[in-house]
């Protein structure tokens, strides 16, 4: 028998120990419950029976689908809804906020349903190394195959600066000098990928990709992580800088990116030993690091990356076609002339 879902329901608002029910305006077809009921419009009374923060109520609400609301309900369980609908479908496509039900009028409760649990803390891996060692390669490979979320803080650095907001010119400045970017915009966009993706109900495992690159880099995770959370484990992608030039002249071709050069490359190789190396010392020395030779064939490194993630990983998949391609193993596929 598969596992039945769990949906966690995070609450923020007032009123709640009067909330009767949830529902979600859908148009999703109504669903047959175990036993067969299909579910209809019901009526119940108290107290609405959920997981909650406080842990007083470790009781998994019912889900349920009213034809008259055209809506998913959440209900209790020993009320008049009561019944249990476990499967193994996805949550309804509903992740985000749902609508507070309370005998037919809506009050301020904001309610979120989430696939994974809101109050666990999210499992980091740091990945560091110097530009061009393989960390973007081997972290892509690890989502596609061991179930991982990649975060780039470069992607997301790059993305902002496209995206053209305030920062972006102060963005583009620092990556053109190969400078580190103030933390607290890398910190908070880093922050905000990883609140979107708990809340889409996404793996709690994340790879920090290219983050702390410096002392302060880590003082700013802790102070929007919290001082006392754990201090996450630490690739490190070792690789000599001939190894990295060579490396970072090959992604030009493709990249795009305004410091794929060998001009910008040097100082980013100045930074990255003035100030990354700093900080991998601090790892080292509380025994987080995990040494990665990527000089080696990607094979070789993959097999490595691998083993050091599986106390985490969830999955562990046959190599998809674009795993191959990023480890070399198949040629890409050849674009065509609208670059697909
Ligand atoms: N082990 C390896 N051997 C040879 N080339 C590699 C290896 N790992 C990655 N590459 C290539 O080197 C370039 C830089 O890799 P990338 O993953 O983008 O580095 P980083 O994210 O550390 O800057 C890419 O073109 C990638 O295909
Ligand atoms: O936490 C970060 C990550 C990246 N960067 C900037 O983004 C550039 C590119 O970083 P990325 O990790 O994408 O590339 P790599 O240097 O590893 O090739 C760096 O040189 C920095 O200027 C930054 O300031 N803070």
């Amino acid at each position: 028998m598969s596992t039945p879902n769990s949906w966690f329901v995070s609450v923020s608002g007032s009123g709640l120990p009067e909330v009767d029910g949830l529902y979600v305006p859908s148009q999703e077809p109504p669903k047959e419950s175990e036993s067969g009921t299909m579910s209809t419009l019901g009526y119940w009374n108290g107290k609405l029976a959920w997981d909650r923060a406080d842990g007083k109520s470790l009781r998994n609400p019912a889900l349920s689908y009213s034809n008259s609301y055209k809506a998913w309900r959440l209900c209790r369980l020993d009320g008049h809804l009561a019944y249990t609908i476990e499967n193994s479908d996805p949550l309804p496509d509903t992740p985000g906020t749902w609508d507070v039900y309370r005998k037919g009028v809506a009050p301020a409760p904001c309610i979120s349903v989430l696939a994974s649990d809101p109050r666990l803390a999210p499992n980091v891996v740091f990945v560091l190394g110097g530009p061009g060692a393989g960390k973007g390669t081997m972290c892509e490979v690890a989502m596609n195959q061991l179930g991982w979320r990649h975060l780039s803080a470069g992607d997301l650095l790059r993305a902002e600066r496209k995206a053209g907001g305030a920062d972006a010119a102060l963005i583009e400045e620092y990556i053109e000098a190969g400078k580190i970017v103030p933390v607290t915009i890398t910190v908070g966009l880093i922050k905000k990928a990883m609140n979107a993706i708990i809340e889409a109900g996404g793996a709690p495992n994340f790879l920090v990709d290219g983050f702390p690159r410096s002392l302060e880099n880590w003082s700013g995770w802790r102070e929007v992580f919290g001082a006392a959370a754990a201090v996450p484990t630490m690739l490190f992608f070792e690789c000599p800088l001939p190894v990295l030039e060579q490396r970072i002249l090959g992604r030009a071709k493709y990249s795009g990116r305004s410091d794929d050069n060998v001009e910008s490359l040097r100082k980013r190789f100045v930074t990255y030993k003035e100030e990354t190396m700093p900080i991998v010392d601090v790892f080292r020395k509380e025994g987080k690091v995990v040494d990665v030779d990527s000089s080696r064939d990607r094979q070789d490194v993959w097999a490595l990356v691998k083993e050091a993630l599986k106390p985490w990983s969830t999955k562990d998949e046959p190599l998809t076609e674009r795993s191959e391609c990023l480890l070399g193993m198949r040629p890409w596929p050849k674009r065509n002339k609208d670059g697909e």
